[in-house]
């Protein structure tokens, strides 16, 4: 059976990321957020602009105060006030200071700054009682970065640091990859939804909004199908439709083994290119990935444990390569100890639930209480890992160190 890495990498290897010109929006710097950048940014301007103080204080000469101390502290005359936002009209002159506040450029002839804590005012004079470095508390124009310098490259997140960086570099309107469209259905005569009244033998879909829920976490636009029944024509043309609207589409159910479960018949009947069927994973196994082109079909299994680990281990990392980010779209793994026994068949890659608790500054891993079938979704409540036993890895004792997925 086909290795959970091995998926993974067909998976990787299918996904197209959103980098054509018709994916590329232009959006506002107060809705850039999470976006992901798809032009580079150039600064238009030195940063710092202007040679500018570090500090409250006083701007001098240097070779005025060098050899300044508490004994022999040097006296100058206050010639000018610089608050921030002007430009200094003034020239320092020998034996002269100007009154500086952080963030004031800098006025002729000075070219060292004094911090306040470090100085007594006397009326129009200011006495230094220490000696600073050559330059001190001055922050130079172009020290951080040069007009012309690259400041974000294609393909990064943007978050507060970025948003900042463009917001310095008066970009307020930004080059971002369109979200990815993605499409969700349920397959199933025995689904119903939340709002309607249960008949024996019928299952809420919870599979839907779970998976609607996190494909916004991510990001990305949510197209809601609904249910589909069990119906060859009607699961035909749903799946049609949701190809032909989005970058992924998931189903969930109707991928094992039943006489019912015609998704894969129907994927070969609309043209699909089908990677694989099973995956050597514990819940999840019977999951299919196909493409139509450059869209992606993630068939997940019914069992709502099992469509919610398969999107976390599977269908997360390939939304983030497909919007665009550069780097860093795989699955994340953390090590971490178990505080819980934790047990596996060992013929499956197997996974936890549970929650990670930092203790100490150590996080330790504690498995979900209660029924553990991939059937029974009470006890995902509050989870946020899940553990992962390698196959051939059959327990893992309290204190272990164990591989865990964030959710
Ligand atoms: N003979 C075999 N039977 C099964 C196998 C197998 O290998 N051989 N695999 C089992 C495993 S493992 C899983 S997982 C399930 C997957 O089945 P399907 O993907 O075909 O899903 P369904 O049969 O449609 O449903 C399974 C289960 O999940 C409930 N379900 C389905 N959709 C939803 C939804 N949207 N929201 C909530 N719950 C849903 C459904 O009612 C069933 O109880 O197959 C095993 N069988
Ligand atoms: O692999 Mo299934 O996903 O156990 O319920």
């Amino acid at each position: 059976m086909l290795s959970v890495r091995d998926a993974e990498a067909i998976i990787f290897d299918a996904v197209q990321p959103l980098h054509q010109p018709q994916d590329i929006e232009l959006v506002d710097l107060c809705t850039a957020n999470q976006r992901i950048l798809a032009t580079p940014v150039t600064s238009g301007l030195d940063f710092p602009h202007w040679d500018n103080s570090a500090m409250d204080g006083y701007a001098v000469r240097y070779e005025d105060v060098h050899n300044a101390s508490v004994e022999n502290p040097v006296v100058l005359e206050i010639v000018a006030e610089i608050p921030a936002g002007y430009q200094p009209q003034v020239t320092i002159k020998l034996g002269q200071a100007a009154r500086i506040f952080t963030g004031a450029v800098m006025p002729n002839g000075a070219d060292t700054v004094i911090m306040q804590e470090k100085t007594r005012r006397e009326a129009n004079r200011v006495l230094i009682n220490t000696a600073p470095q050559p330059q001190e508390f001055v922050r130079h124009q172009g020290d951080f970065y040069q007009a012309g310098s690259q400041l974000l490259p294609v393909g990064i997140g943007l978050q507060a640091p970025e948003i900042a960086i463009l917001a310095a570099a008066q970009c307020d309107r930004i080059n971002v990859f369109r979200r990815p469209r993605v499409a969700i259905l349920s397959s199933g005569d025995e689904l119903v939804t939340p709002a309607q009244t249960l008949k024996p033998g019928q299952i809420v879909d919870s599979n839907q909004y779970a998976l609607a829920a996190l494909v916004k976490q991510l990001g990305a636009e949510v197209l809601m199908l609904g249910i589909v029944k069990d119906d060859q024509n009607n699961l035909q043309k749903a799946i049609a439709e949701a190809v032909s609207q989005a970058d992924i589409v998931i189903s969930s159910g109707g991928v094992s083994v039943g006489e019912y479960d015609y998704i894969q018949q129907i994927l070969l009947s609309l043209g699909a290119k089908i990677h694989f069927q099973a995956v050597q994973m514990h819940p999840g196994k019977p999951l299919t990935f196909a493409t139509f082109g450059n869209v992606l079909y993630f068939g997940l299994p019914g069992n709502p444990v099992s469509a919610l680990v398969t999107f976390w281990r599977f269908v997360q990392p390939a939304i983030h390569k497909l919007s665009g980010i550069a780097a860093g779209w795989e699955a994340k793994f953390l090590r971490v100890l178990a505080d819980d026994e934790l047990t596996s068949n060992g013929k499956m890659e197997t996974y936890i639930w549970g929650k990670l608790h930092l203790i100490d500054g150590v996080y330790k891993f504690h498995k979900a209480g209660g029924n553990y079938s991939s059937g029974n979704l009470i006890n995902l409540a509050q989870t946020n890992a899940l553990a992962v036993l390698p196959v051939g890895k059959t327990q893992v004792c309290v204190g272990e160190e164990v591989l865990v997925l964030l959710t």
